[in-house]
């Protein structure tokens, strides 16, 4: 007879139940009628016996080999269930905003209150739910250990073949640090060539705005007894899409994509695609099987189709990033004065010395796929605001046009240069706070002890950010849930959307960029009118609950011509665009630049 004890119920439980079957089977079969029952179920007690002691191996062998330690002195949510522990709060996916896994984490807060640790699989897991706790965790010098990424199968087996991963994704070492050195001191930090970045961003965002009036359907309508004209957009958020992959190429390899090519939108379209679904089959809040010990690991995997369905996503990537690479290289000797400010040129003539070729394709996939998504999604979600706070709206354009002497023409020719204009810097501070595109951030693990408390946090523990919990926390900002710019303009809170801390966002003043430029432009030249819906809340507008990332139900935006006049002072006849795909000669030239002639080395 088993008399093993354990805090575990189920364990206790299935314990008594076996020892009880014990009993009721050393009973000696007598006649009469109990006797006669004790012989018909004795067969299925005997079964019910063997599962049980089934269960009971499990729970040993969980105990003694699979369960995760867990730390003292920091809450930890009960599990009855070997192996799987609170697996339940990720898997099955949610299928409804009220289960997004942010607010679910959020709901566990009340009874463990806001740091507290679950059991996923065979991985402790930490997950931190308000701004201070976070700021603690994340941001305090002494938690300097807080500084990797934990290895995930359906990332980093899956989705990256040949041990090629994005930046974001890549375990603190070595290589984590020399593609950061490289792609920040190269590109992406606020001082090394910032200004051709903006001039970039400025330039492409015209174009986005060319495309749109000449795509969008249009109606006339009178205003100041005038007439002008009004855009109803249904593809904002393809728009944006092709705006911030033509910023990412042409930084990247210095290639210049011509979206009037219908070959080119071909290519730009099903770049858009993969990445987006690597997104959605990446979540760290979605693949359970990823904390799972191996042999359901990978039987998971396979039965799912999530092997097949990452490896064909795997193989179409490669394809674009290989040919993207192949323009790069076949321009090294004589490069277009885009391609000698790209990145890739860097990597040519750094020979090999500072950054492998690896290493380098790690920084392409990361330039190309992060932010394709975060960045128009948040500009949507703006706009998207805007249009049901015309207030809002109203007092950007006035602040705007305080900064620029009351010269739209010139605001809209000058405003990627810098971030000139506090309240519309406020503005997209506000947009990124509220809509949190990334409600729970990306994981984190740990390198070294981390204090916390009363409580130990040992190297090699994950750590998941409630980025959402952090950026509509009530005791930080108040009333979290409205769309108030003004609480960033005299303020040093800052906003979590980015991340915080060693591992926090390397694009972000690339992405802050991208959106103040295109803030202030549609601002400048348009109103936004009737809002395809009123409902704001970023989790009830979100399509994919269990996703990584918050991505609206479409969003149709009707926007408002302010002027026909300045419409034509600031774009005028100028193409959208004048480039064949991959030659810059004939590239609209950056104002005192030279960008006609091929430079030579
Ligand atoms: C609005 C747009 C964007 C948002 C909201 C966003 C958000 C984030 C978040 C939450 C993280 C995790 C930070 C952490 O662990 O603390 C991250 C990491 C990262 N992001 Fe972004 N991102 C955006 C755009 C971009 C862009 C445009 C790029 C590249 C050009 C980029 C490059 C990266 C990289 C390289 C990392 C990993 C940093 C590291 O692990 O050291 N992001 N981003």
């Amino acid at each position: 007879m088993f008399s093993f004890k354990s805090t575990n119920p189920t364990f206790f439980l299935s314990i008594q139940v076996i020892n009880m079957i014990n009993i009721l089977t050393w009973i000696p079969s007598h006649p009469g009628k109990v006797g006669e029952i004790l012989d018909r179920v004795y067969p299925l007690l005997l079964v019910i016996r063997w599962i049980l002691m089934l269960l009971v191996v499990i729970y040993i062998v969980d105990i003694i080999f699979l369960s995760p330690r867990r730390i003292k002195n920091i809450p930890n949510l009960y599990s009855a269930i070997p192996v799987w522990g609170n697996l339940s709060l990720i898997s099955p996916s949610a299928k409804t905003w009220q289960d997004s896994p942010c607010l679910k984490f959020l709901k566990i807060t009340r009874s463990l209150g806001d740091v507290y640790q679950v059991r996923f699989g065979i991985r402790d897991v930490i997950i931190v739910n308000s701004y201070s706790s976070i700021m603690k965790l994340w941001c305090c010098k002494s938690v300097r250990g807080n500084n990797s990424r934990p290895i995930g199968d359906t990332f980093h087996k899956l989705l990256s073949k040949e041990n090629i991963y994005t930046i974001g994704t890549t375990p603190f070492g070595p290589d984590y640090l020399k593609m950061r050195k490289f792609v920040t001191s190269h590109l992406l930090s606020l001082y090394h060539g910032k200004s051709y970045n903006d001039r970039v961003i400025g330039r492409e965002s015209d174009k986005l705005i060319a495309r749109i009036i000449k795509e969008s359907g249009k109606k006339k309508v009178a205003s100041n007894g005038k007439l002008t004209r009004s855009l109803i957009v249904n593809d904002l958020l393809l728009q944006c899409q092709y705006f911030h992959l033509a910023v990412a190429l042409m930084l990247t390899y210095g290639y210049s994509i011509n979206y009037s090519d219908e070959e080119a939108r071909k290519n730009a379209k099903e770049i858009i695609y993969v990445e987006n679904q690597i997104t959605k089959v990446r979540s760290h809040v979605q693949n359970f099987q990823d904390f799972l010990p191996q042999p359901f690991r990978g039987l998971v995997e396979r039965l799912s189709g999530k092997e097949k369905k990452a490896s064909a996503l795997y193989e179409r990537r490669k394809k674009y990033l290989d040919r993207y690479f192949t323009y790069s290289k076949n321009n090294v000797t004589y490069p277009t004065v885009s391609v000698k400010k790209s990145l890739m040129y860097r990597y040519f003539m750094d020979g090999g010395e500072n950054i492998n070729r690896g290493q380098m394709a790690s920084i392409c996939l990361t330039l190309i796929s992060a932010g394709l998504d975060n960045t128009p999604l948040n500009f949507l979600y703006e706009i998207h605001q805007l249009s049901n706070s015309p207030h809002i709206c109203e007092k950007a354009y006035h602040e705007l046009l305080k900064c620029y002497a009351n010269d739209p023409a010139g605001a809209y020719r000058d405003c990627y240069r810098e971030l000139k204009c506090k309240y519309v810097v406020a503005l997209v501070k506000e947009t990124l706070r509220l809509f949190t595109v990334l409600p729970m951030a990306l994981p984190r693990e740990t390198t070294a002890p981390i204090v916390y408390g009363n409580a130990v946090i040992p190297a090699k523990t994950i750590l998941f950010m409630n980025c959402w919990a952090g950026n509509h926390d009530e005791e930080v900002f108040y009333k979290p849930m409205e769309f108030i710019p003004e609480r960033f303009l005299n303020s040093k809170t800052k906003h979590l959307a980015f991340g915080i801390g060693a591992r926090m966002c390397l694009g972000n003043h690339l992405a802050f960029q991208e959106l103040y430029t295109l803030t202030c432009k549609f601002i400048l030249l348009f109103e936004f009118q009737s809002p395809h819906t009123t409902l704001l809340n970023p989790l009830e507008l979100n399509l994919y609950p269990g996703s990584i990332a918050i991505e609206p139900e479409p969003l149709t935006v009707e926007l408002k011509l302010r002027s026909e006049e300045l419409l034509s002072e600031i774009i005028g006849d100028r193409p959208e665009t004048v480039d064949k795909p991959g030659d810059d000669k004939k590239f609209e030239p950056f104002v005192g630049e030279n960008e006609t002639s091929r430079a030579h080395n």
